[in-house]
Order: structure tokens, then C-alpha cells, then sequence
């Protein structure tokens, strides 16, 4: 049996990780964000870029990224540019990420320290849907 915290740990050690820096210049050159938390969370503050998929659905769902949502190669669509996944801290991401990874995505970034680190920084957030 491990934790949660350690079956964390061990996805980010196999996923690309990046800070709040690099993903605030990569959100300026067009990367897509997406918010893995619920959508409770998100609505209380969020990147205003950034769509929420759950991490419960993100499988299910990225199919129906707006901005790819109807094209019958959608993931292939999605999968053209960098895409970066933030949570709270970094873990959800992470598994996030890894899972992505399995899918075939390699342009994948887990944020290292989440909507955290982002507002500790007094990084730009919305609240609201
Ligand atoms: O997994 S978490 O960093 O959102 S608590």
C-alpha cells in the first residue's frame, strides 16, 4: 500500500513538470491550460485561460476542448500544441498527466505547486465559470 501523497510523488518523477513562470510565458505564445480540479474549486479562482476538466472526466473529455470540440480528429487537434494542467498543488496534475502521457500526449506539463503557487505569486485569476 502506498499514500496518496507517494502515488503523487511517483507521477511526478515520469511527467514533464513546469513552474508558474514558465507556464505564464507559455500561456502569452497560445499554450492551452486546463483546470484538472472539480468545479467548485475552479469557480472560486482560476487561471482565465485555463478550461476545467476534472481529472474524473479529463479522459473522457478532452475531446470536447472548445477549441477543438466537433472536428472527428480532435485529440490529434488538441495534441498540436503544449498543454499544461494545473490543480491545487501539483499532484492531481501530475496523475493527470501521466494518464495523458498513456494516451499518446507528449507535449504534456504538470504545474509544480498548482493554483498555490499561482496565487501566492499574486498571479491574475477570475473567479466565476
Ligand atoms: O492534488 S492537489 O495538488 O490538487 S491537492
Amino acid at each position: 500500500m502506498i499514500t496518496a501523497k507517494e502515488l503523487c510523488g511517483k507521477a511526478k518523477a515520469n511527467v514533464k513538470e513546469a513552474n508558474t513562470e514558465e507556464l505564464q510565458k507559455a500561456i502569452e505564445q497560445g499554450a492551452r491550460v486546463i483546470d484538472v480540479r472539480e468545479p467548485a474549486e475552479y469557480s472560486q479562482g482560476h487561471i482565465r485561460e485555463a478550461v476545467n476538466m476534472p481529472r474524473g472526466v479529463l479522459e473522457m473529455q478532452l475531446n470536447q476542448h472548445p477549441d477543438v470540440a466537433g472536428y472527428d480528429d480532435a485529440l490529434e487537434r488538441i495534441a498540436q500544441k503544449p498543454l499544461y494542467l494545473i490543480c491545487k498543488t501539483g499532484g492531481r496534475s501530475a496523475l493527470a498527466a501521466e494518464s495523458l502521457e498513456r494516451m499518446g500526449f507528449n507535449n504534456v506539463y504538470s504545474v509544480d505547486g498548482g493554483m498555490t503557487a499561482w496565487q501566492e505569486e499574486k498571479r491574475p485569476v477570475v473567479a466565476g465559470e
